[in-house]
């Protein structure tokens, strides 16, 4: 397979980003799909697996230091077996991170280096814009820009209604109906898909994801919630981030459709979204106005009169709320696991003076 870099993102400010890592002798590649810390890249030397090299491993202090989808990384082909060992990742231009599912309060990049995220979004019973307002902030933390695909159009009797609704709640974001089983509303997607640009798509599970990248891909390159594996749920999702590129030569994407999509640090993504409401509150009398009782509120104002539904307001003090206590959670971790590490450090210096000589 011919290669070009630029295939795949590849640019001047990439190449000088690598620079230290050239003087090594290393080669570029983009990761394109992990699976248990095996990561398949597409690289000069065709697709290779890589595996995170012992130093890097070593230094990670968290799950956000290994190579994530749409990654960047230098490493060393072994062409005898196919394999590669990644020794560094180039510095992520955006990325668009959650909370890791499970108990530990760890980032999870779903993917990195994104232009555009198309935030897929059913119009059936899943339709939920407050779900919505948790994925905008998000995507607006990520550095990529969003975008909003209302999906199945077809099983939804108002869409026009349903788009100027979303409308109001994403603030100058494009919003797009579409109907991937009709092929209808596609053609607009054309104006977010170039050659080497990365589109990420997010969205639940169902929301039809895989299905709208089949048919941006002309084929069946992803399998769909259509296809019957015999699991018990008798429906196949998709269980990778899976990087590919377009005939035309844009770069999707998919994700796994998330059952929960737990903030992560996203302060200033919140700020966006919210962009409504933070200008409400600046307006205030008092700068430090609770929006309670205080005279010259001008959130409760626009409570009053409408122009602010209670239900984005309650959404927004909620996700605010959760912001602060995993901010909490995440620095109490932190201070633990400094403190392991420390404790490791000091028991193996402790080895090497007792060891005899
Ligand atoms: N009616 C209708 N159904 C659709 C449309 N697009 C996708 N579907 C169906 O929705 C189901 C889920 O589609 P997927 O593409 O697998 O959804 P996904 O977002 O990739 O789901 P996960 O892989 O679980 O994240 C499948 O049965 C699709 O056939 C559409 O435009 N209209
Ligand atoms: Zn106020």
């Amino acid at each position: 397979m011919e290669w070009k870099p630029e295939w795949w993102g590849w640019d001047d400010a990439l190449e000088a980003e690598f620079a230290p890592y050239r003087e090594h002798g290393y080669e570029p590649g983009r990761v394109t799909l992990e699976h248990k810390r095996l990561y398949r890249i597409v690289t000069a030397a065709g697709e290779l697996l890589g595996e995170v090299s012992g130093k890097l491993m070593h230094q990670a202090a968290g799950r956000a230091d290994y190579p994530a989808v749409g990654d960047w990384v230098a490493l060393q082909p072994r062409l005898s077996d196919g394999r590669a060992i990644i020794h560094g990742l180039v510095p992520r231009r955006s990325k668009f991170s959650r909370r890791a599912a499970g108990p530990a309060v760890e980032e999870q990049i779903v993917a990195a280096n994104v232009d555009t995220v198309f935030l897929v979004h059913a119009l059936n019973q899943d339709y939920n814009l407050r779900r919505l307002e948790r994925y905008l902030t998000l995507a607006y933390e990520s550095g990529a820009s969003p975008v909003i695909l209302l999906s199945k159009a077809d099983l939804c009797e108002d869409v026009e209604a349903r788009t100027a609704e979303v409308e109001s709640i994403a603030l100058g974001v494009p919003v797009h109906a579409v109907s991937t089983l009709l092929g209808e509303g596609l053609d607009p997607l054309a104006a977010y898909l170039h050659p080497g640009k990365t589109v990420a798509l997010l969205g639940s599970s169902g929301a039809g994801k895989s299905t709208l990248v089949n048919r941006l891909y002309g084929s069946e390159v992803l399998r769909t919630g259509g296809i019957r594996e015999g699991d018990d749920r008798g429906r196949h999702t998709t269980t990778h981030r899976e990087l590919i590129r377009l005939p035309e030569g844009a770069l999707l994407i998919d994700t796994p459709g998330m059952r929960e999509l737990q903030m992560w640090d996203a302060d200033a993504g919140l700020g966006t979204a919210f962009g409504d409401v933070e200008e409400l509150a600046q307006a205030c009398r008092f700068g430090d106005c609770g929006h309670g009782s205080e005279p010259g509120c001008a959130v409760r104002a626009a409570l009053e009169d409408g122009t602010l539904t209670a239900a984005r307001y309650q959404n927004y003090l909620k996700l605010q709320k959760e912001l602060a206590f995993e901010a909490r959670k995440a620095d109490s971790s932190l201070a633990r696991a400094e403190k392991d590490r420390w404790k490791k450090i000091h028991s193996g210096l402790k080895n090497q003076i007792k060891r005899p000589r």
